[in-house]
């Protein structure tokens, strides 16, 4: 895609969603598919160009918070028909996901989650070392103390979903601008009074668009878009690194995604080959993208460990993207109380591609005032001031 390409800007629209990755396209569809009309997008770059592009594509619904296990598997099911439905291939394997537990304490803690996954309807289950190896033939097992594994978990191509909720925005009427930067959001009202301040639009490197609601689906680069009408979004970037393989000399897409959880190593089949993802020695935060080679000595090491069967595996390419941290690794998902109009879906830390198909549903439903199908009233950036905090523990 050109981002050079002649757009028409409007001076004014219903919603203004700022960000073009997985959070912003599909709530621009399912507003659109809501019957909310004037609705436009803006993506500084090209679409999902910031961090969407640069997941892992892994979606699972085995988490420790009821939000989260239900927001994958809402988004399992919309990602399953989504070819069928949105008319783009986005290359779905459905081989589960498999986490590899090291040590008596995460087993116990995995259990305790599998069990809450299982109430809520979820296939997960745990599992012998044994069973991880014939899952998985490629890990070493003699260390492992147990594994929690889902079938119907998967993983899939982030750009593709992009593109089909993007294509199926645009053929229901939403406005994409891609190459166009939100310089500015706009809020009128008393600060010093609450509840009297509300969203008037944005000011944009193509001009001004009046609107009544914004959405910050802008992910790393969300700060800055809440500071604008003076809401503090706890959204920090930091730095993850993802390698991908030559093929290899066996049939990859058997394999479960598999994480060594421990450690966070983590691989999956991409094509005829391996990507593989793990994060830094220390982390490093803010928005630089730059691979560092001392990254491919950790992982080196890391699969040395877990699974030196891939010694000779040729790696190919790799890049670097960011994670959108908040300081529980929860995602924040809700309607400002302090400005009206202001919405946001953002600080996914990590596990924001699987849930972006529930939450562009949710989306829609908060802006038209209708009770979400999942309750993430929990997400509410609200949570932060009231102490009322919640960790997720499969943070990967
Ligand atoms: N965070 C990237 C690895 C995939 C996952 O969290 O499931």
């Amino acid at each position: 895609m050109n981002v050079n390409v002649p757009q028409t800007v409007p001076t004014s629209a219903s919603v203004v969603i700022i960000g073009g990755g997985i959070m912003g396209t599909a709530t621009a569809y399912e507003l659109a598919k809501a019957g909310v009309e004037d609705i436009v997008l803006i993506e500084r770059g090209e679409l999902a160009g910031g961090s969407t592009s640069r997941a892992a594509g892994g979606l699972r619904c085995q988490f420790s918070d009821e939000a989260n296990i239900m927001l994958g598997a809402r988004s399992l099911e919309i990602f399953r028909r989504f070819e069928e439905q949105m008319g783009q291939n986005i290359d779905m394997v459905q081989s589960g996901y498999l986490f590899l537990l090291d040590n008596e304490a995460d087993a116990e803690k995995m259990a305790a989650n599998v069990e809450l996954q299982a109430s809520l309807g979820q296939s997960s289950r745990m599992i012998s070392p044994a069973e991880c190896g014939e899952l998985n033939p490629v890990i070493r097992t003699d260390d492992l103390v147990a594994g929690a594994f889902n079938p119907f978990d998967a993983h899939c191509t982030p750009e593709a979903a992009v593109a089909g909720y993007a294509k199926n925005a645009r053929r229901l009427g939403v406005t994409i601008l891609r190459g166009v930067e939100v310089t500015r959001v706009i809020a009128e009202g008393d600060e010093a009074e609450p509840g009297s301040r509300r969203i008037t639009g944005v000011e944009t490197s193509a001009g001004p668009i009046a609107a009544d609601t914004v959405v910050c689906a802008a992910g790393a680069w969300s700060k800055k878009i809440g500071a604008d009408v003076g809401i503090g979004l706890p959204v920090e970037p930091l730095r993850r690194h993802i390698v991908v393989s030559e093929p290899v000399n066996f049939d990859p897409r058997r394999l479960p995604f598999t994480i060594d959880f421990s450690t966070s190593y983590y691989f999956h089949s991409e094509g005829g080959g391996l990507l593989f993802g793990a994060p830094e020695v220390e982390d490093t935060w803010g928005f630089s993208t730059q691979q560092d080679p001392a990254w491919l000595e950790v992982l080196a090491e890391l699969m040395e460990r877990r699974t030196p069967m891939l010694d000779d595996v040729q790696l190919r390419r790799g890049w670097a993207g960011l994670y959108e941290v908040t300081p529980d690794h929860n995602a924040l998902i809700g309607k400002s109380s302090q400005v009206d109009g202001f919405m946001y879906a953002t600080g996914f830390s990590g596990h924001g591609f699987l849930q972006g198909p529930a939450v562009g549903e949710i989306m829609a439903d908060l802006y038209l005032d209708r009770t979400p199908l999942i309750d993430i009233s929990g997400l509410s950036l609200d949570r932060f001031a009231s102490g009322e905090v919640r960790k997720e523990m499969n943070v990967v």
